[in-house]
């Protein structure tokens, strides 16, 4: 009974409006994450899912000038990407990442142009703001994204991760807020965003305050990861059970999860609400709902339901 009421609520809701709502997703979608970057490679391992990985091994894919621009064209090209519904990011080589690039920050972080202090400090400004959209640009990016963590995470990656929704490593991973020992205060996340991802506001400060190394077992156990692997080849294929399982269900339900779960960390409860129920007083109208409704009345799982692109 419950079966038959939910296929004639869906018949009834293929309403007149679809068609249109198509052509514009026509007009928007985009082939995907496909520039030729120098610092970044970029694979579709699975269906629905993008692999970014960074890639210097060489240079244990330290960020150099080019990372801080190829990471906001590739997250750009993500967010429009109707293909993409998750993506998982890792590093090439021996480590996940040394950070930002020591022989790339003296010229345009150490030595900003300009004719005065007033000149030079304005440049700086915006060229720290443009470093800070290189990770930021993950979190606004609507699709989830998982970072897979193998050797060591420093300064810079730490940054990366808590841009990230879903934090995997190897059990041989370390991190380090590194910043400190370089005479710096870390300027691209970690201190407004370390603090919201692991419970200890102590042990926030300590690690930036000492740079001192974190290894995988405390990462765990302080939340900063959800699960830990023995090795790189365990942890890409975790992540890839992960995201598989993400890309199964509704894109609309997945990107309204992630962003309200992004807004509802920097609001209050009353604002989360008040967000929620103005995003899903349009979301609630999608079809997806009723696929998904019928296909658990039929016990079927969410992988074969059919969710048109997002
Ligand atoms: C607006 C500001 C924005 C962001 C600011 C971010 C701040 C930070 O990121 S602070 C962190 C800076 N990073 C470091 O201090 C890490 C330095 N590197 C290391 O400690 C080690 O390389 C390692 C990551 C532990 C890996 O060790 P190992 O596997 O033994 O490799 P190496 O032999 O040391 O290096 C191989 C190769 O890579 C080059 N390299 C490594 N790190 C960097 C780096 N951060 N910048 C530039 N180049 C780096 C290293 O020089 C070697 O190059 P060769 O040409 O082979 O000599």
């Amino acid at each position: 009974m419950a079966v038959a009421v939910i296929r004639s609520a869906f018949r009834k809701s293929k309403v007149s409006w679809l068609p249109g709502l198509s052509a514009v997703r026509a007009m928007s979608a985009q082939a995907g994450a496909t520039a030729p970057f120098s610092t970044l490679s970029v694979s579709h391992p699975a269906n629905a899912v993008t692999h970014v990985e960074l890639h210097r091994p060489e240079k244990r894919n330290a960020m150099n000038r080019a990372f801080w621009s190829e990471m906001v064209d590739c997250f750009s090209q993500i967010a429009l990407d109707s293909d993409c519904r998750v993506v998982i990011v890792s590093g090439a080589g021996k480590v996940f990442t040394a950070g930002i690039d020591l022989t790339d920050m003296a010229g345009q972080l150490l030595q900003p142009e300009g004719d005065d202090v007033a000149r030079m400090s304005w440049n700086l400004r915006r060229l720290i703001a443009k470093y800070q959209e290189t990770f930021s640009i993950i979190e606004k990016c609507p699709k989830p994204v998982v970072v897979a963590v193998h050797g060591a995470c420093v300064g810079g990656g730490v940054d990366l991760i808590t841009a990230c929704d879903i934090r995997l490593c190897t059990q041989d991973a370390w991190f380090q807020v590194k910043e400190v020992d370089i005479g710096l205060a870390a300027d691209v996340g970690t201190l407004q965003r370390l603090p919201k991802v692991i419970g200890s506001r102590s042990l926030v400060n300590e690690l930036a305050l000492t740079g001192r190394n974190m290894y995988s077992d405390e990462a765990k156990s302080c939340g900063l990861v959800s699960r830990v692997f023995p090795d790189k080849e365990a942890m890409i294929a975790g992540a890839l059970e992960l995201a598989g399982e993400i890309a199964a269900r509704s894109p609309v339900a997945v990107q309204g999860t992630k962003i309200n779960l992004i807004y509802s960390r920097d609001h209050s409860v009353a604002e989360g609400l008040d967000y929620m129920a103005t995003w899903n007083m349009s979301m609630l109208q999608t079809q997806d709902i009723m696929k998904s409704a019928q296909a658990a009345m039929e016990k079927k799982s969410p992988k074969e339901v059919p969710f048109s692109k997002l």
